[in-house]
């Protein structure tokens, strides 16, 4: 795979750009969050769930995590400000201490070779819950450790699992709560998919990122695009051609490869010291950053490809940076990558300027611009 790296326009400088996203330890308190619960049995599989999407923890070290005792609340910042809970094993509607109003969904985390009867109780009794209290929660169930059944027994797992909660709710009555299955793993990308799909359902500025990304794609004649959050490697948004895995994970790799890389190829000119922004310097509408007291510690180069299919017609896969926490991975035919960069480059600017648009609209509307 032969890979560029380079730069765009001025425009592209992340540091300028609104703060719709921002990685903190310390996010800001006065954000209105959108809450996720994580529930599921003892050893399920939900602290690796939000260990390895949003502390870019290797699924093999997931090994090593210690058992939940307490709640634990874990604030990430994407397009829209999440909450994601991640609660014990053992907790019940009355012990969370929370009513389930409060969350906009509910995923549910159960082990594929887990067929017994008690997860699946847990599940329906929070679906009934929910269903009295918060008819609107979306619940989604992660058939999780998919990877570790062969095809056959993991569709047999799945089916059954699916059937008992579905028995299991028609008796209580409460069949028409809607809820969704998804097939996990935290050791392939089936679980950024499961999640990613979770998201756009949060995500109420949805359908004008989509507009976005199609208007993208038809002028660049690019047959897919992903919006993707660099960290978690969720992609928020995607053009409305069906989502074929391969390039989902084709693109999650290559996300997960310039990660990775992504320091080497730092410029020299962007050390700390020469891209530091005076504060008075800010834009009007930018948003305080408190955890940005070194602003370029995760600077990123704003652009790259790397060429598919060598031959003609070809394809180039590019990565440009939308935010500093959002970027733009296309499927480019490699004539139009060749020879009409311009083109594709004015497409890149206007795409990152309607973005960062919905994102300064989404942060004022939370109460944080
Ligand atoms: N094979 C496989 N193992 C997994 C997967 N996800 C998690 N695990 C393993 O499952 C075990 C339990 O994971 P945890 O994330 O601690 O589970 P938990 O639900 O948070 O457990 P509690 O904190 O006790 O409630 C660990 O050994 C993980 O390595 C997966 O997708 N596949």
């Amino acid at each position: 795979m032969a890979s560029t790296y380079g730069a765009t326009s001025s425009s592209a400088l992340p540091q300028r750009t609104p703060s719709c996203a921002s990685m903190s330890s310390s996010p800001a308190k006065s954000v209105a969050r959108t809450k996720i619960l994580l529930l599921g049995q003892r050893r399920s599989g939900k602290t690796s769930i939000k260990e390895v999407l949003f502390n870019d923890l290797p699924p093999k070290q997931t090994f090593y995590l210690e058992t939940t005792m307490r709640v634990d609340k874990h604030a990430y910042d994407t397009v829209i400000p999440l909450e994601i809970w991640d609660c014990p094993g053992n907790i019940t509607v009355e012990t969370l201490g929370a009513p389930l109003a409060q969350f906009s969904a509910l995923i549910f985390v159960i082990d594929i070779r887990d067929l017994y009867k008690q997860p699946i109780s847990k599940l329906v009794e929070f679906i009934v819950a929910a269903y009295h209290d918060n008819p609107s929660l979306f619940v989604e169930v992660f058939v999780h450790k998919a990877e570790k059944l062969q095809e056959d027994d993991k569709i047999e797992n799945f089916r059954q699992i699916q059937e008992r909660v579905q028995d299991d709710l028609m008796e209580r009555e409460c069949e028409q709560m809607p809820y969704n299955f998804h097939l996990t793993s935290v050791y392939d990308h089936s679980l950024h998919e499961a999640f990613s799909k979770v998201l756009h359902k949060l995500i109420h500025s949805l359908p004008f990122l989509e507009d976005l990304v199609n208007v993208f794609c038809a002028n660049t004649q690019s047959p897919k695009a992903f919006l993707f959050d660099i960290a978690s490697r969720l992609y928020v948004a995607t053009d409305n051609s069906p989502v074929d895995s391969a390039t989902h994970n084709l693109c999650c790799d290559y996300l997960s490869m310039l990660n990775s890389l992504g320091s080497l190829y730092r410029a020299p000119t962007s050390r700390a010291t020469r891209m530091r922004i005076p504060a008075d310097e800010s834009s009007p509408g930018e948003l305080p950053r408190p955890n940005e007291t070194t602003p370029t510690k995760n600077r990123f180069y704003p652009s790259a490809a790397a060429s598919l299919h060598p031959s003609t017609p070809g394809t180039t896969l590019t990565y440009h940076l939308v935010t500093p926490h959002l970027a733009l991975l296309a499927l480019v035919p490699t004539a139009v990558y060749e020879g009409r960069r311009g083109l594709l480059e004015y497409n890149v600017v206007f795409f990152r300027e309607g973005v960062q648009e919905i994102c300064q609209v989404e942060v004022e509307a939370r109460g944080g611009g």
